[in-house]
């Protein structure tokens, strides 16, 4: 197999889930990469460690000073016995989107929330291809995004997407009849709704098979996580929402299928680990050599498939209302539900209040006099979605968020 060509990595979120594994890939295949820029929310520390093990020339944090984050950089070289070889460092809200724009080969957006939106679209604007793994920035500027990419420019890593992406084998979508998108079922799997009323945070963070950051893992747990991906499944392969499935597959070893004209149907398989999927973003379409185990066929083992119960998780059925109805409601659903997953965590909301509350907003949302195809209109959007959603629980809205929105 021809050797990846070496590639420069822009790694935003690079101290979360995604960012960490990014780099577990990037440092087990040194001469496929160079890491040109790596951000973070607030753990400067951790940032500042893998800016020295990585040789970053850009750094930038959301939360922090600009001392604060040399100084970390200068003690974790220390620490190391290397040079501290940062130039630039950025920080401030805006951080990630300077990052974003710096012209590396590829942009992994590991960013958890609306706030990758801006992001997004720099890491477009300037050419890069985009690694996506912050799925919310695509549902949610939906057209916008579409419109700042050229063609095969986003790389989706999200697995599932990564699953029908790699099914496609570049394949024509006229040939494509359905794609099944898989789901975990989350830790809630089989309950009814009454038995999910009392479910606590801790619970709801005991996804079955993935680690993941605190949103994606509640999303999973309400099947949120599930409605948002059915939404980015329809833009990134442009196929209608009635020819997009969900199949609750609890071990996760089928990542998603295409379904084509003929009747056959292209799974991709795997165990249930992001490798692989992160893997493919950074040097889609080639692939590298041993980034992961694959399924053990010399065990038993079955696997099941079951239909999704959507009386006692409404969010796919709700997330499918948004997407068909397109414009600003896909940013209204996920900007609610990012402030009732908090409300949630905070004790103020029950689990089932999340979604019920996500239906309100949707519901009081018109839409009318935002405008969808500028990044203000999204961004308006999400505002009015998190105060309306703030002032039905009852809490102050989150100006910090709000704030880096802008
Ligand atoms: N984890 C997974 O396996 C999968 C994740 N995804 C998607 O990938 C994205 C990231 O998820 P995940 O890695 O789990 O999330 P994490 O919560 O683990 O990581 C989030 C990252 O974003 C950074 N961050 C936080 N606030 C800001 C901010 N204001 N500006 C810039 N960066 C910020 C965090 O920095 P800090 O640590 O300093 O707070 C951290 O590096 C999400 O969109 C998720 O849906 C999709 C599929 C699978
Ligand atoms: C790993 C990944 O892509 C996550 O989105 C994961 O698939 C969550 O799975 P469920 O939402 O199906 O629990
Ligand atoms: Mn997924």
């Amino acid at each position: 197999m021809a050797p990846v060509t070496s590639r420069s990595v822009a790694i935003l979120g690079s101290t979360g889930s995604i960012g960490t594994q990014a780099l577990e890939v990037i440092a087990a295949h040194p001469r496929a990469f160079t890491v040109a820029a790596l951000t973070a929310g607030g753990n400067v520390e951790l940032l500042a460690r893998q800016a020295v093990e990585f040789d970053v020339p850009l750094v930038g944090v959301a939360r922090g000073q600009v001392e604060d984050v040399r100084a970390a950089i200068a003690a974790a070289a220390a620490d190391a016995g290397r040079p501290a070889s940062v130039t630039d460092v950025v920080v401030g809200a805006d951080a990630a989107t300077i990052a974003a724009g710096c012209g590396a080969d590829v942009v992994l957006n590991g960013i958890t929330g609306s706030i990758g939106l801006r992001p997004t679209l720099a890491a477009l604007e300037v050419g890069s291809v985009l690694a996506l793994a912050n799925k919310e920035s695509l549902i949610i500027g939906g057209p916008l995004v579409k419109a700042a990419a050229a063609p095969d420019q986003i790389v989706p890593v999200d697995s599932e997407h990564s699953a029908i992406a790699q099914s496609l084998r570049g394949g024509r979508a006229d040939e494509v009849r359905r794609l099944v998108v898989t789901a975990s079922g989350g830790p809630f799997r089989g309950r009814s709704r009454a038995e999910l009323a009392d479910v606590s945070p801790q619970q709801a963070l005991a996804h079955p098979n993935f680690s993941m950051g605190r949103v994606i893992t509640t999303n999973s747990a309400t099947l949120v996580n599930k409605g948002l991906e059915v939404i980015e499944a329809h833009l990134l392969f442009d196929i209608p929402f009635d020819r997009i499935d969900v199949v609750v597959h609890p071990q996760q070893q089928i990542h998603s299928m295409v379904e084509f004209h003929d009747g056959s149907t292209i799974a991709q398989l795997g165990p249930p680990r992001m490798l692989v999927p992160i893997a493919l973003g950074l040097s889609w379409p080639q692939r590298l050599t041993d980034v992961d185990v694959p399924c053990d066929w010399s065990l038993a083992q079955s696997w099941e498939f079951h239909p999704l119960d959507d009386d006692a998780f409404p969010a796919v059925r709700l997330a499918r209302r948004v997407g068909e109805a397109g414009s600003t409601f896909p940013a209204v659903y996920n900007a609610a539900n990012e402030v009732c997953v908090d409300a949630f965590h905070d004790g103020v909301i029950s689990f089932t209040d999340i979604v019920d509350t996500v239906e309100r907003v949707v519901e009081a949302h018109t839409g009318s006099e935002l405008d969808a195809s500028s990044v203000e209109g999204v961004l308006a959007a999400d505002r009015w979605a998190r105060h309306r959603a703030a002032d039905l629980i009852g809490i102050a809205v989150d100006d910090d968020q709000i704030q880096e929105n802008r």
